[in-house]
């Protein structure tokens, strides 16, 4: 490794000599030049020189940094970990560097800090990353570059100095050290190649993240996460093959636009149990994204709303579960707690429930969120709004462009029973599958509860057990279903025994 400039070191006593030695013939005559300036300047006339170079600034300036790159001919270029217009987010450009030069110079760091990361296969493993107060050397086509980890400054009871005055309180930094000759190559192709490299090793270490806007917020951003860590993808996913692939298709037509701001929008409607969200965490699963869970109750306002909206970063899938729920047309909410008529006395012709708390999100507030911003903010994002009753909707609000694809979420049908058989008894046929294939035709059932069905759950349970009590739910459920029927044809028949039409 050649010897650090002086400039990490900020030790200048031996530096300055040498150089005073080498350059003191052109100091005396630069000394010189500025003296017979200052004799001459008083005798030209004012409006032969421009303005900058009447006052003299312009002179002085050129001869501060002639004298500056002369002492000191190394450059720095500070990369903040927050600022820098990003408000309370750390810097890109910070993390940038901070995963490149973990990858590449953390050999050569004498302290370094290890961070957890799970790879791609999902296995844990740990990151390491240049400690503060290192400093590191790199090379780059030849060229010899130095970084320093300069950490925040502490205050003297020994925490970050969050609460001191100015810019710089509670900041940490990497410092790029380079000679000034090389300022093209750093400026236009060395930055630039630790932007790209330290972005390709943050998403290869990048754990995928579950945002959340419920509950008690901490700090002055909206979101709070977790580790997203969910099972469900497109193979454990029972539903229409050709449904399945078309939307994986629709999917990988997004990604495949690299670089270029792409959205879509999805409705994903049906009954509770037929895994709509479990196909948001297929979604994410398949492209490798974040999921911001919005719960809308919690909103008090559309500003917030669109707030929260650019506090979102790109590669992410952007929810609202219950969207029926959690907004009426006219803007007046409902609360979540407060539950939807369930599926036994759900009934698909029935109105909407009253809304019984007035918030501020409105209709075009949502609106303005689903479509306004996206061209503003770029990245790649899928917003997906999920409901058990998809005609209780304003149609402004999943008209296609907004929502490009309705997607039903069904019951179960044999072609669903067969593919949870396969995942969970590992069943490809069986005697009872006719029986059950007969019995699907007639009763709905919910591929949530045939899944439970199919989970063995005590000791010596084993397929035929697990199908046989799979048959006798289907069987229980047409006998629950028929009784509800005569019940209901009861119901309608008057005093008198006459039959009264239903509307
Ligand atoms: N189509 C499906 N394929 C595989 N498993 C499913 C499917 N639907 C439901 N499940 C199983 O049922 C569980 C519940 O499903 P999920 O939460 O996705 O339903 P949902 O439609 O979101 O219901 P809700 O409307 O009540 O939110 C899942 O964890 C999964 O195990
Ligand atoms: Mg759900």
């Amino acid at each position: 490794m050649p010897p650090r400039p002086r400039t990490m070191s900020r030790d200048p006593t031996p530096a300055v000599s040498g150089i005073v030695e080498r350059f003191a013939g052109l100091w005396s005559a630069l000394a010189g030049a500025m003296l017979a300036w200052s004799m001459v300047r008083p005798y030209l006339p004012r409006h032969l020189l421009p303005d900058r170079l009447a006052g003299g600034s312009l002179l002085r300036c050129h001869a501060r940094s002639l004298l500056a790159g002369l002492l000191d001919p190394y450059l720095t270029v500070t990369l903040a970990e927050y600022g820098g217009g990003e408000g309370m987010r750390r810097g890109a450009a910070y993390e940038r560097a901070a995963a490149y030069l973990g990858a590449r110079c953390a050999r050569e760091a004498r302290t370094l800090r290890s961070e957890s990361a799970r790879d791609g296969g999902g296995r844990r493993r740990f990151v390491l990353r240049v400690d503060d107060g290192e400093e590191v050397a790199d090379e780059f086509r030849g060229a010899m570059v130095w970084w320093h980890a300069v950490p925040a400054p502490h205050h003297r009871h020994g925490g970050p100095r969050c609460d001191a005055p100015g810019e710089d309180a509670g900041r940490t930094y990497h410092r790029l050290v380079f000679h000034q000759r090389l300022r093209d190559l750093v400026v236009d192709s060395y930055l630039p190649h630790v932007c790209r490299e330290g972005r390709a090793i943050m998403e290869a270490n990048r754990r995928r993240k579950l945002f959340t806007n419920a509950g008690e917020r901490y700090g002055k951003s909206s979101w709070k996460h977790v580790a997203f860590k969910h099972p469900s993808t497109f193979a454990t996913l029972a539903m229409d093959p050709a449904k399945k692939r078309e939307i994986m298709d629709d999917l990988d037509a997004g990604r495949r636009r690299i670089g270029k701001a792409w959205k879509r929008g999805y409705l994903l409607y049906g009954p509770p149990g037929t895994g709509k969200s479990s196909m948001i965490a297929a979604m994410a699963n398949y492209l490798d994204y974040d999921i911001y869970d919005i719960e809308l109750t919690s909103v008090s306002t559309n500003t917030e709303l669109r707030r929260m909206f650019i506090d979102t970063k790109g590669k992410s899938i952007i929810v609202i579960e219950d969207i029926d729920c959690s907004l009426d047309l006219t803007g007046k909410r409902r609360s979540r707690q407060q539950p939807l008529p369930g599926p036994a006395d759900d009934d698909a012709d029935a109105p909407p429930p009253e809304p019984t708390s007035i918030g501020r999100v409105t209709l075009s507030g949502l609106l303005n969120f689903s479509d306004g911003l996206w061209s503003a903010c770029g990245g790649e994002r899928v917003i997906v709004f999920t409901t058990n009753h998809a005609e209780w909707l304003d149609p402004a609000l999943i008209r296609r462009g907004r929502m490009d694809k309705h997607i039903e979420m069904s019951y179960c049908c044999f072609e669903s029973f067969r593919f949870l058989a396969r995942n969970y008894l590992a069943l490809d046929a069986h005697p009872l599958f006719d029986d059950i294939r007969a019995q699907l035709q007639e009763v709905d059932i919910t591929p949530a509860n045939v899944a439970e069905l199919l989970t063995p759950k005590r000791a010596g349970d084993d397929e035929g057990s697990c199908l046989a009590g799979l048959v006798e739910a289907l069987r229980e459920a047409a006998a629950a279903a028929a009784a509800a029927t005569k019940n209901a044809t009861s119901n309608n028949i008057q005093e008198d025994g006459e039959v009264v039409e239903d509307e």
